[in-house]
């Protein structure tokens, strides 16, 4: 076996890099149906270009690249005990190559372990069987989409769509209300896969496991099947659309899995994956471990699609409202801008997440915030033999996750502009308007397209928080992002949420009796 841990890291490396076929088609297909012109349909646009600049710099489509999960299937008499401690060593590789973010947080201090591994990280599961090969599947499958996963527990009272009992109706239900939760935050238009049945561990995993079939196979059980039709057929009236900016399309896949259960339990337990839907899998031979196939097919069959984006994008910024905001910046400027317009920013940008915000609430800032833009992102970085800082990939994270603390933090720093993705809330909104700010909607999971905008790393405070969480100063040129909240109480999120809402309750009459 003494090419299993060079698979294993080709496999790392593919599957953070390279999107696969099947995936890359469905966000083709999305980008035909969205209407022309529209925000949505920009951010597609962003998207495929960044799928495109990923294989091509091999980077990470998405800085965060989430929580390393192995699968594999091996015959009987492998050893487990060295595949395992090899697939360790290629995941620690891999990090240090800046294919992976560090993600690996001890979860009472926060100590990031710098290489991926520690208690829990990476999740390795095992099964033997009957064939001869080793099949080893991985799936990243970040954060923020982590966390729009959803458990229900039949029967239930959902917000919207009313009752849901333990039938087929009920499940019908659940998976609707679990899109709808969604909204844009887990960077839609996104996958989910379903599991129906097991206890709360089994029902996650089932529903994990779901993410693994292929995009376009047919589920071999009848009911399954016309359920999985009937969400792809709705989901996309909701109108979420890309980012939750509205549109035509929210969802790109559903699977649905099903288990017994206990009498007394009926759980429905979704997980949620965003556009960035990294999975991939390696058959190798039991001898040597030497890749024989990939389990899906690769991402370079299917070329994304990009001069015909650039013409549409220069096309419809010619409409636009385009402002160029130069940081710092002023109250004046920040008031004159309206949810829709785009800015482009050039000038100092400050990173910070979710240490940075707790911090700031009763420290004071390392650096000068009047006017500033921070943003909302926690980058994967290299180091080079002359000890300079490179952002490798670098999109925004789930904002609404500082929402206990940004107004205040606008205010007492005096910042300008908030930058994220997903939106914020009431708290934030009424900050925005109180001192003059703006939030201004990133396109997640757009790391390489985010990246190139940083031309020099000018310095980093509170490193001790770890890659992700340190304070990033970085020289930004042609920085673009959508106003989605504005000074004047003005939220595209709160309108999208509303009217998604209204189109849930459409949804509330039985379909399967
Ligand atoms: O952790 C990140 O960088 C992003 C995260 O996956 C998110 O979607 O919020
Ligand atoms: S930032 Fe978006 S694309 Fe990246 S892992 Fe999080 S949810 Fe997925």
């Amino acid at each position: 076996m003494q090419h299993f841990q060079k698979s294993v890291y080709d496999l790392i490396v593919e599957t953070s890099t390279n999107l696969p076929a099947d995936v890359r088609r469905t966000i083709q297909a999305a980008k035909e149906l969205e209407d022309q012109g529209t925000r949505s349909a920009l951010s597609l646009s962003t998207i495929a270009n960044n799928i495109h600049m990923a294989e091509t710099n091999v980077s990470p489509i998405c800085q965060d690249t989430g929580m390393p999960t192995f699968i594999i299937h091996c015959p009987v008499g492998a050893n487990q005990i060295i595949m395992k401690k090899q697939i360790r060593e290629a995941v620690a590789q891999a990090t240090k190559d800046s294919k992976l973010r560090t993600n690996s947080v001890d979860s009472l201090t926060g100590a990031n372990t710098g290489d991926n591994l520690g208690p829990g990280t990476p999740v390795i599961h095992f099964e033997q069987w009957e064939r001869d090969d080793i099949e080893v599947k991985l799936i990243l499958k970040g954060g923020g989409c982590e966390n729009k996963n959803i458990q229900y527990s039949l029967p239930a009272e959902l917000e919207g769509i009313g009752k849901a009992g333990r039938d087929l109706d009920g499940i019908r239900k659940c998976i609707m209300h679990a899109i709808y939760q969604a909204q844009g935050q887990g960077c839609s238009a996104g996958f989910i896969g379903v599991g129906i049945g097991g206890d709360r561990t089994s029902g996650y995993e089932l529903a994990k496991h779901q993410l693994f079939r292929h995009v376009d196979d047919v589920n071999p059980i009848d009911e399954l099947r016309k359920l999985e039709e009937y969400v792809m057929a709705h989901a996309n009236t909701l109108g979420i659309g890309t980012m939750g900016f509205g549109g035509q399309v929210t969802l790109l896949g559903c699977k649905v899995g099903v288990a017994n259960r206990l009498p007394a339990s009926f759980f429905v337990s979704v997980a949620y994956n965003c556009w960035a839907y990294r999975r991939q899998g390696v058959v190798l031979d039991a001898v040597e471990g030497k890749i024989q196939s990939w389990v899906y097919e690769t991402g370079t069959a299917v070329p994304m699609e990009l001069e015909e984006e650039a013409a549409e994008g220069a096309a419809d910024q010619a409409e636009r409202r385009e402002i160029i905001l130069n940081t710092p910046i002023s109250e004046e400027q920040i008031r004159s801008l309206r949810v829709g317009d785009i800015v482009v920013i050039n000038g100092m940008m400050h990173t910070g997440r979710d240490a940075l915000h707790k911090y700031l609430m009763d420290h004071d800032t390392p650096v000068d915030l009047n006017g500033a833009a921070l943003y909302h992102c926690g980058p994967v970085m290299s180091k080079d033999e002359n000890g300079e800082w490179h952002v490798k990939a670098a999109g925004p994270t789930t904002s609404i996750r500082e929402e206990p603390y940004q107004g205040d933090i606008i205010k007492k720093f005096g910042i300008r502009a908030v930058i994220g993705k997903g939106g914020m809330g009431a708290k934030t909104l009424k900050a925005l308007q109180e001192h003059g700010g703006v939030y201004l909607n990133a396109i997640g999971g757009a790391a390489q397209y985010y990246a190139k905008c940083f031309k020099k790393v000018d310095g980093v405070d509170f490193i001790e928080f770890g890659v992700p969480e340190a304070m990033w100063h970085l020289q930004t040129e042609g920085f673009a992002a959508i106003v989605t909240m504005d000074a004047h109480g003005n939220s595209l999120h709160a309108e999208v949420e509303k009217d998604s809402l209204q189109k849930l309750t459409e949804l509330k009459e039985p379909v399967f009796k």
